[in-house]
């Protein structure tokens, strides 16, 4: 298994291509299914869930084929990909697939809307929470369909005719539920009204390239989207948003250990939130013509309260990352996580470095320390193993962070990007 080393106390200096968004490109890839034609997306980033989404994808029948051509100079780096459905010849999403990855059990809402029924594993993902199916279930049988769990397996049908359009109001902000919502609706017959639906940059991104598609969707991007039916979509052409997380991710390291560093091929407006938060750190945040700036020349950290919240409020999947800025911190912050019940598992990780953080419910009190020593510590979800990362960076001497292959799901080429920045930052494999 994977480790990463680190040797901390570097500043960091130079520029950090930020790749296509994770969160976005997953969504994007599964709407192949709503369409016979070719959906082409550019800029899809090479990780891990990537991959295994391409495996199921595979499995319900989509030919899938990357091009020649990189994107970037650096071999590797995002890609494009054309992605062909021309039947679906499965509609079982089966465990072994869908267990390691919470985005794929939304195939559940083209495999209804194009062939009648699904039949999909319940998902897994990051262990930050229970992360129940609930408001899935019961926003596609508001659009009629029948559904029944069984082995752990939903099993979802269709009336005869199709899905039907209708009036939903979800009862809490969910994204994979909007996102499932938006693609099923589209193939529906008449008109489905979204409320209360989530706002990210990303259902904004997939409602773009499914009109693109020939659907009808407006209001993407606030509380209520408005789906008018279609009978068929077409193939299209897209390119994936920036990852707003991974742009964020970056810059904390940077507001962390110092540096100046330019993010390049990113957008300031799709984490306006965060930023303003690091500003408040002390960190210098310009937007340059084709990405932003970010630069802390000492001055010490400012200690800053935050509460994540659904966007546009400050992102959960930033929370880690912050709370390791926090442990360096000239004073004492505190940090709320009110979307995930189970999402402060870096605390005890962090803590062997000599973060001092205290846990009273949702909340977290982080007293910041003048120095971080490098210790072993283990990964245990996708944005803890970076907000560890971040943390050996700033930390004096050797910090190995164990189980990799959690940052290999959502962050690509992290060691090479920092390295170029001057981290001292080396994979080891055994
Ligand atoms: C692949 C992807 O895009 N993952 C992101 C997505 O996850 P994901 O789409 O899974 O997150 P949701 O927005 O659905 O979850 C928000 C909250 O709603 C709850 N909930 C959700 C569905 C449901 O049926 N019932 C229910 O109770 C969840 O347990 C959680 O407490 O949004 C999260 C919140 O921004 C991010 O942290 C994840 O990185
Ligand atoms: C929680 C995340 O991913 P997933 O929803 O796929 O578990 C994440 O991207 O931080």
């Amino acid at each position: 298994m994977d480790r990463i080393r680190i040797t901390g106390g570097n500043p960091l200096h130079g520029i950090i291509p930020i790749s296509g968004a994770k969160n976005a490109a997953l969504p994007l890839m599964i709407a192949s299914l709503l369409t016979s034609d070719t959906l082409t997306l550019e800029n899809v980033p090479h990780l891990a869930d990537v991959e295994g989404l391409m495996r199921i994808l595979g499995n319900h029948g989509v030919d899938i084929s990357v091009n020649g051509r990189r994107e970037r100079q650096e071999e590797g780096y995002s890609r494009t990909i054309h992605f062909t459905c021309r039947t679906i010849v499965d509609t079982t999403a089966p465990y072994e697939l869908v267990s390691k990855m919470r985005a794929s059990f939304w195939v559940i809402g083209p495999l209804l809307a194009r062939e009648g029924r699904a039949r999909v594993s319940l998902p897994g993902g990051c262990a930050i929470g229970t992360r129940p199916v609930d408001l899935f279930l019961e926003g596609l049988a508001a659009l009629g369909a029948e559904i029944e769990i069984d082995g752990g397996y939903v099993n979802a049908t269709a009336p005869k005719g199709g899905l039907i359009g209708n009036r939903y109001r979800f009862p809490k902000v969910s994204v994979g539920a909007t996102h499932v919502m938006m693609m099923a609706a589209t193939l529906a017959r008449g008109t489905t009204v979204i409320e209360n639906a989530a706002r990210e940059p990303e259902i904004v991104d997939l409602a773009n390239c499914l009109n693109a598609m020939g659907a009808k969707i407006s209001g993407a991007g606030s509380k209520t989207i408005t789906v008018e039916g279609v009978t068929t979509l077409s193939g299209a052409r897209h390119r994936v948003l920036p990852d707003r997380i991974e742009t964020g991710t970056y810059a904390m390291a940077v507001a962390m250990t110092g540096g100046d560093v330019v993010l390049e091929g990113t957008d300031a407006a799709l984490l306006d939130n965060a930023l303003d938060i690091l500003r408040q750190t002390g960190a210098e945040i310009t937007a340059t013509g084709t990405g932003l700036r970010i630069v802390r020349n000492g001055g010490g950290i400012h200690p800053v309260d935050v509460v994540t919240e659904p966007f546009p409020g400050f992102p959960t999947d930033l929370q880690a990352q912050f709370m390791a800025l926090m442990t360096r911190a000239s004073g004492v912050s505190h940090i709320t996580e009110t979307i995930f019940e189970n999402r402060f598992m870096h605390v005890q990780e962090l803590a062997r470095l000599g973060a001092r953080i205290s846990l009273s419910g949702q909340m977290a009190r982080v007293e910041g320390v003048s120095r971080l020593k490098g210790a072993p510590v283990m990964a245990t979800d996708l944005r803890a193993s970076v907000s560890l990362v971040i943390a050996g960076l700033a930390a004096e001497g050797e910090t190995v962070v164990n189980r990799v292959y959690h940052l290999d799901r959502g962050f690509e080429r992290l060691e090479e990007k920092l390295g170029r920045c001057g981290a001292i930052v080396q994979r080891v494999s055994e």
